[in-house]
Formats: C-alpha cells, sequence, structure tokens
C-alpha cells in the first residue's frame, strides 16, 4: 500500500501516532483514504508485534474495537520504523475530549452510551481469551459520529498467560487504573479491565480521576490505597443510584467477586433504551453471580506477595505495606515515563 504521513495526532509511550492518506485507494479499496498509523522505533516494536497480532485474533466483528488495516516497515531519518495503520478517530481520545472540556465532566446519558459501548468491547476481548491491561480514557477513541472504540492493545495478553518478559514482579498499565490484585499479586486479567473501566466511568462522569492524589505525590502511596485495606475508588454523588451501584460492582477488591463485562451489560446503568427522552429501565435482566463457593472460600490477603517474598526479601521479614510496596517496585526494574502528570510504569 501507498501511503504519505501526515500530521502528528497523538504520542504514546512506545509510538507516535499520525495521520496516514492513502490517495490510491481513494476510499474505494480494501482500506479508507485516512488512517492513523501509529508508528515505533525497534524500541516500540514490540510493543506494536503483540497489537497487531491481538487485533488480527480479535478480527472486525467487533464494532467497538479499533479495527486494524496491517501494517508495513519504512526508513525515515536513516532510522527503520515499524508502522500500524488503524481506523481513524477523528476526534480523538476520551481523555483529549475531556481535557478540551476543562475538568467538566460529561452529561450522565453520554457516560452510559460510552460505558455500554465500551463493555461491549471489553466482552468481545474477553471472550477471545484476552484481556486489554490498559483501559483508560486516553485508549478509548472517539469518531465522528459519536461512537467510541477501545484502542491501544500493545499490552493486551491473553488470559493466564504466564509472561515471560521479566521474571520478577512486573508492572504494567498506568497506576491510577491498576485494580487491587495486579498491586497485590501481579495479576493481569479480564478482572482488572472492569476495575480500570470504572475508573474511566467516574473520570467521564467527574472529569476527575478516580482516585485523587495530589500533584508530585508519590505513587507509591496509592498503590497502597489501591492494594492494602477497603478503600475504593472516588464514586461521584451526583451520579444517578443506577450509576453508583454500577461502579460498586466494578470495585470489588476481590477479582473473583467482581462482575464480568458480560454481567455488567445486563446492569441498568447500561441496558437502557436512550433513544427515548425518558430512560427505560433494564427489566428483568437476570445475572448469575458467583456462588460463595465458586468463588474462593478463603481469599488471599493482600499482604501476600508470595513470589516477592521469595524472589526479593530473601530471610528478612517485612513488616509495613509502605515496605511491601516499595519492594515490589524495585522488583520489577520499571520504564519510567510521565504522562499527564502521572507516572506510568511499564
Ligand atoms: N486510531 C487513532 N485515531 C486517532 N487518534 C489516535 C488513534 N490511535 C491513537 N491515537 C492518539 O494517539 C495517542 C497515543 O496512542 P496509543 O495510546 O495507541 O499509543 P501508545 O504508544 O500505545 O501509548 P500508551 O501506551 O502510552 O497509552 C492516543 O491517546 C490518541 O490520542
Amino acid at each position: 500500500m501507498e501511503w504519505i504521513r501526515g500530521e502528528t495526532i497523538g504520542y504514546g509511550t512506545f509510538s507516535t501516532v499520525s495521520l496516514a492518506s492513502s490517495p490510491s485507494n481513494n476510499g474505494s479499496g480494501e482500506f479508507p483514504t485516512f488512517m492513523a498509523v501509529k508508528s515505533a522505533d525497534s524500541y516500540g516494536a514490540a510493543s506494536l508485534e503483540n497489537e497487531k497480532s491481538v487485533l488480527d485474533k480479535l478480527g472486525d466483528e467487533c464494532d467497538e474495537i479499533v479495527r486494524c488495516f496491517g501494517d508495513d516497515r519504512t526508513v525515515e531519518n536513516g532510522e527503520e520504523m515499524h508502522n500500524l495503520f488503524l481506523e481513524y478517530a477523528s476526534r480523538g481520545s476520551l481523555e483529549s475530549y475531556l481535557k478540551k472540556l476543562g475538568g467538566e465532566g460529561l452529561p450522565e446519558s453520554t457516560v452510559r452510551r460510552h460505558t455500554g459501548s465500551v463493555l461491549r468491547g471489553l466482552r468481545h476481548i474477553h471472550a477471545n481469551g484476552f484481556a486489554h491491561c490498559d483501559l483508560k480514557l486516553g485508549n478509548i477513541l472517539l469518531f465522528g459520529d459519536g461512537a467510541v472504540k477501545i484502542a491501544d492493545f500493545g499490552l493486551a495478553t491473553r488470559v493466564g498467560e504466564v509472561t515471560t518478559l521479566n521474571e520478577g514482579v512486573q508492572i504494567r498499565g498506568t497506576p491510577l487504573y491498576m485494580a487491587p490484585e495486579a498491586v497485590n499479586d501481579n495479576e493481569y486479567g479480564s478482572e482488572g479491565d472492569v476495575w480500570a473501566l470504572g475508573c474511566a466511568v467516574v473520570e467521564m462522569f467527574s472529569g476527575k480521576t478516580a482516585w485523587s492524589f495530589k500533584e508530585g505525590s508519590n505513587f507509591m502511596s496509592l498503590l497502597i490505597r489501591i492494594g492494602v485495606g477497603d478503600e475504593v475508588p472516588m464514586i461521584p454523588e451526583e451520579l444517578s443510584e443506577q450509576g453508583r451501584d454500577f461502579l460498586t460492582k466494578c470495585f470489588v477488591k476481590d477479582p473473583k467477586k467482581r462482575w464480568t463485562a458480560e454481567m455488567l451489560l445486563h446492569h441498568p446503568f447500561v441496558a437502557v433504551d436512550l433513544d427515548h427522552d425518558g430512560l427505560v429501565e433494564g427489566e428483568g435482566f437476570v445475572v448469575n453471580l458467583k456462588t460463595e463457593e465458586e468463588v474462593s472460600t478463603s481469599p488471599r490477603c493482600p499482604f501476600e506477595f508470595p513470589d516477592w517474598l521469595s524472589v526479593s526479601s530473601g530471610s528478612q521479614m517485612i513488616d509495613s505495606p509502605e515496605e511491601r510496596v516499595a519492594s515490589l517496585v524495585a522488583g520489577s526494574i520499571p520504564d519510567w515515563s510521565v504522562t499527564n502528570s502521572w507516572v506510568t510504569v511499564r
């Protein structure tokens, strides 16, 4: 495919995203005239390869997942670039859209619609055996017709697959959206995507991050709040009762008891007819909650870090949660980067 790189439309940790035009296609062929091209040098190549491989496996049948049109390599300024061609979201990410509102959130009816869309995307991802692992407003894209789609599958992983990238504890994604089991046990699965969705819903509605944090504060203290004790993210009081109830289903600390995307799709917060002015309640929905027997009878204590204890602590006993999280961070050999005044750790 012949294509021309246009203006830059976004920056990520691993890549730069630009507009790409393919005039020879004229919109009539296999590819649209305008696409987004996500480009990375050798440092980001593995993430792009993973993204393409996951998007290929997810296929094109889910409207709530950004489409991938293929990849290629170019040499630009003497450097080999890896390029991934994606459906172009003309209105950018929900994160950039919200920024333009200057701290305001979206109307609840819009939040409900977007939440339903993201849930349909997540259901497809999870049904195919993957977890996205980096769901956040920056990775939910807004299209000209008001539709939203899930993007950025660079960190997506097969559920249950043991990662070999790092033998120690690994932290991936954005701390603000991290689920307790990711903080405590290094577990990244479909349940973590549901927790992150809850954080995204709070942010969409309130215009503020779900966890309050002071500018410049240490992210370890946030990890402790997420992983330890009963605190859950802020649930906006102005949200309807249905919305608040929806969030309590996302913010269940025990991942085995957290609702799945499939279950949440039947929750009245999203199972409503939004084509009418008056919201029609989702009637008679049946949610098969897991029984106490199905979930672990002895949930693991959030302070348990068995791998970490054997790898990092030797014979020394570590007493406080602060020390545990500090060691978790030290053991992960993270790649730090600061995005939007927050720390992303991979
Ligand atoms: N298909 C697209 N259409 C329009 N804009 C896009 C598209 N894909 C990405 N962008 C923009 O580029 C930004 C970075 O993209 P993306 O998140 O996929 O990159 P990344 O390197 O994986 O970043 P990170 O992992 O740090 O979130 C997005 O937040 C969005 O603003």
